[in-house]
């Protein structure tokens, strides 16, 4: 049997960079990965896929000229799937290369096959051609990932009624699509659909979606959807999914309205790819969900030697924080120092438009009773918004009135996810507001809007001071 000081299953963000990592410190590392290709959901049917099929659209629809053209305007008249897959492939395979080329690089040992324990430092891999092999790890990490949640009573057929992974394979654009559960994934596809100008249904059984944004940055987010025609039944729950002799899909909801559509994405969470593991081997048993508990510090399960990382431990589920999260594991696994995830992290929704955060909601800085002021910038009041026909775009600060500390920053619009960045420095750096007014920023930048919301921000902050005065 084949000894590793650290054996890591699955090769997604969490896998690799955990792997990676251990290897750079000298150890022997092995990563079992059950795919095809390694990557992970992030590179064959999560992250990767969806912003390019997002990046692709908005090239091919033109729909970053839009507010300059009008909104009839495109750059390629009919726009097919096959127009889409063909950039998606090109881009994964670069993807892929790197992944091998940094394995390779770093002496990281790849076997393709699907693990499971027979003890607690002991798997089985059953590889693809059926040979089995034993393997013993001094540790363990499990970064195995998440599945889509397929509820047996929803009619999938893999064409007209599908869930996150299969969309990437469609023959055919729907003229109009339903989106089954308003969370990311949902949120995303919907929007990417609705600027290929499908008509979209979004439906969700909470009358809220995307509670862990701010607000006021949510209510800009739906204004703009339903300004172009997206349809939000949120409240209210999909009782029935069938096929019609039409090839349309019909949804029943549960206060009797009917929805047709050509295509249904199912979309109502993951489940942790727990259930081939033989987790009861090792002594550890998964959530309802199939999620694994750890110690949020460590990362360590309740079995010492194993660890858990990325998208399998549950929130926040995003491929940069399981990056982070492999890590770390692999670094307390081989026994060096490893510090604790940062406290702010953003957060990006690769929606059209693009939302970003960072740091506290409006509500958590009401809910824990901190004095605080806000400054808003809108991207149409920046020299560069006007020079790329912005009409929307709006970015939010929040401060403490007593520290004078960022606390949040809060972006909905166009570079939303590269732009929260600098808030994000000045967040975990303890920046004031005073960064953003003494500080100069290129011109014309959509980061000049830090400028503006510092200025409008400290202009009350400095008035509340006075008055507090008199
Ligand atoms: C549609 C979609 C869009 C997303 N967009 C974003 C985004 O824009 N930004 C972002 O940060 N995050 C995004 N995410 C989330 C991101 O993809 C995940 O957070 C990330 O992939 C989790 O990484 P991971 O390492 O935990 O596992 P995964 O990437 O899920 O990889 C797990 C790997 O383990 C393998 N595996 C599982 N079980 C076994 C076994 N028994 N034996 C061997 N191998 C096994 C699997 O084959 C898989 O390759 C998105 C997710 C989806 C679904
Ligand atoms: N840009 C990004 O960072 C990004 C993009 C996509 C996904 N992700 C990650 O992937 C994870 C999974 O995303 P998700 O959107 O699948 O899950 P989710 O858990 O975030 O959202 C599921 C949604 O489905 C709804 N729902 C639950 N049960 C339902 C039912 N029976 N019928 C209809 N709706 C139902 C819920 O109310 C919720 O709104 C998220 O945690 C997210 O962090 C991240």
């Amino acid at each position: 049997m084949q000894q590793f000081d650290l054996v890591v299953v699955g090769s997604g963000p969490a896998g690799r960079r955990g792997a990676i990592q251990a290897a750079k410190l000298g150890h022997k590392v092995l990563v079992i990965e059950q795919g095809k290709r390694v990557g992970g959901v992030s590179v064959h049917t999560g992250t990767i896929p969806s912003k390019t099929l997002r990046e692709t659209a908005l090239n091919l629809t033109g729909w970053r000229e839009r507010g300059f053209y009008g909104r009839a305007y495109r750059v390629k008249e009919e726009i097919s799937a096959e127009d889409l897959r063909r950039r998606l492939l090109i881009t994964l395979d670069h993807e892929v290369e790197v992944l091998e080329h940094q394995f390779a690089r770093n002496r990281v040992q790849l076997i393709r096959g699907k693990a499971s324990f027979l003890a607690p430092d002991t798997l089985e891999v059953v590889k693809d051609d059926g040979e089995i092999l034993h393997v013993n790890g001094k540790s363990i990490m499990l970064a195995v990932g998440t599945k889509p949640y397929r509820p047996a009573s929803i009619p999938f057929d893999g064409k007209a009624i599908l869930d996150s992974d299969e969309l990437l394979e469609i023959e055919e654009l729907p003229r109009s699509l339903a989106v089954i559960g308003a969370g990311v994934i949902g949120i995303e596809y919907a929007t990417i659909f609705s600027a290929l100008d499908a008509q979209v249904t979004v439906i969700d059984p909470k009358s809220t979606i995307l509670d862990f944004i701010d607000r006021e940055i949510v209510e800009d987010f739906t204004y703009q959807l339903r300004d172009r025609n997206m349809k939000l039944l949120l409240g209210t729950k999909a009782e029935k999914i069938e096929k019609l002799d039409s090839g349309k899909c019909s949804i029943t909801l549960d206060n009797g309205r009917v929805v047709v559509t050509d295509m249904v994405l199912y979309a109502a969470g993951r489940m942790g790819a727990t259930d081939t593991l033989n987790l009861a081997a090792a002594g550890l048993e998964a959530d309802d969900r199939g999620r694994l508990k750890v110690n949020l510090e460590t990362f360590q399960t309740a079995v010492p030697n194993i660890y858990a990382a990325g998208d399998v431990v549950g929130f926040p589920s995003l491929a940069s924080t399981s990056m982070e999260q492999g890590r770390i594991a692999a670094r307390v696994a081989v026994g060096a120092m490893a510090k604790e995830p940062q406290k702010y992290f953003p957060y990006g929704i690769y929606a059209v438009p693009e939302i970003s955060t960072c740091g506290l909601t409006e509500e958590e800085v009401k809910e824990r009773g901190i004095p605080y002021e806000c400054g808003i910038a809108r991207f149409r009041e920046t020299s560069r918004g006007h020079i790329m026909g912005l009409d929307s775009g709006l970015l939010k600060l929040i401060f403490s009135l007593k520290t004078r500390r960022l606390l949040g920053v809060h972006i909905v619009g166009e570079g939303a996810t590269e732009l929260v960045h600098i808030g994000q420095a000045v967040l975990n750096l303890k920046g004031t507001v005073e960064y953003f007014v003494e500080n100069t920023f290129n011109y014309p930048t959509l980061a000049e809007a830090y400028k503006i919301a510092g200025l409008d921000a400290w202009n009350r902050m400095g008035e509340i001071k006075a008055a507090v005065a008199k």
